[in-house]
């Protein structure tokens, strides 16, 4: 059986009395780009923070790289993009690459061809040596992006990375994610964007505290007997009500 790179297995979480997580199962497999989707405080960026062990989990387990989250050895292999932004606001897009990129022990020799690299996936090259604080959201986002692209991590774990970020640039940061599950790596994204969903290897859908629905685009629209993620959404939040 191949090794998962997350697996989730009956993972609860609870913030006071309320619980977000109830039973949560959620796989990503080498070289898989698995979407996960669902309305508005379903619980998806809960479910990334306790798979990343920056939440700790109530019940079940969750392990990337067949450990534990927090590890501080694994850290280095993942690249994970929060839904706000941290950013050094006082210092340029490239110094804050900079910084980044030796956080991460990428070797002096690499670091300006990895910034190079990774600014012009999100098409940031020319704003590169403007300071944080005059960017615009959708620039802070693309420069989040390309933080966490920044030394070829094995597992990207993006939180809604696309949001403010135009068509045109979008695809072209589509493209790349396509080439990066290619090389053998594996993402994790949360969208709202429906389309983008369509583009994953696997969606699952977070409903009411546990993944409803977890399969290949494809299989969930005849699952569903409809033609878009989009409406497979609809359909199972209203079977759900
Ligand atoms: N640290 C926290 N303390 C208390 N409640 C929290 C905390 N983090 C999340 N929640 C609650 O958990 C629920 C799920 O939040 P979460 O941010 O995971 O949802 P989401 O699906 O990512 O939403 P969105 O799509 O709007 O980003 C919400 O009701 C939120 O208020």
């Amino acid at each position: 059986m191949t090794e998962a790179i997350i697996d989730l297995k009956h993972l609860v979480k609870k913030f006071g009395k309320q619980t977000v997580l109830k039973d949560v199962n959620l796989t990503v497999l080498p070289k898989q780009i698995v979407g996960l989707i669902g309305p508005s405080g379903a619980g998806k960026s809960t479910v990334i923070k306790t798979a990343l062990g920056m939440e700790v989990a109530d019940g079940g387990s969750a392990t990337i790289f067949g450990q534990v989250m927090p590890n501080r050895e694994l850290l280095s292999r993942i690249g994970y993009m929060a839904q706000t932004d941290a950013l050094y606001d006082s210092l340029s897009g490239r110094e804050n690459l900079k910084f980044f990129a030796q956080m991460k022990g990428i070797k002096n020799t690499e670091i300006a061809s990895s910034i190079d690299h990774v600014s012009r996936v999100v098409d940031l090259q020319d704003d590169l040596d403007k300071r944080v604080s005059g960017y615009s959201g959708g620039m802070m986002r693309r420069l989040s992006l390309s933080i966490a692209l920044l030394g070829s991590p094995e597992l990207l774990v993006l939180d809604e990375p696309t949001v403010g970020i135009d068509p045109a640039l979008r695809r072209q940061i589509w493209q790349e994610l396509g080439r990066i599950r290619d090389e053998g790596r594996s993402i994790l994204i949360t969208t709202h964007v429906m389309d983008e969903a369509e583009l994953t290897d696997q969606v699952a859908l977070l409903l009411g505290g546990k993944v409803i629905a977890f399969d290949e685009p494809v299989v969930l629209k005849a699952q569903y007997q409809v033609n878009s993620i989009e409406d497979v959404f609809l359909k199972a939040e209203g079977e759900l009500q």
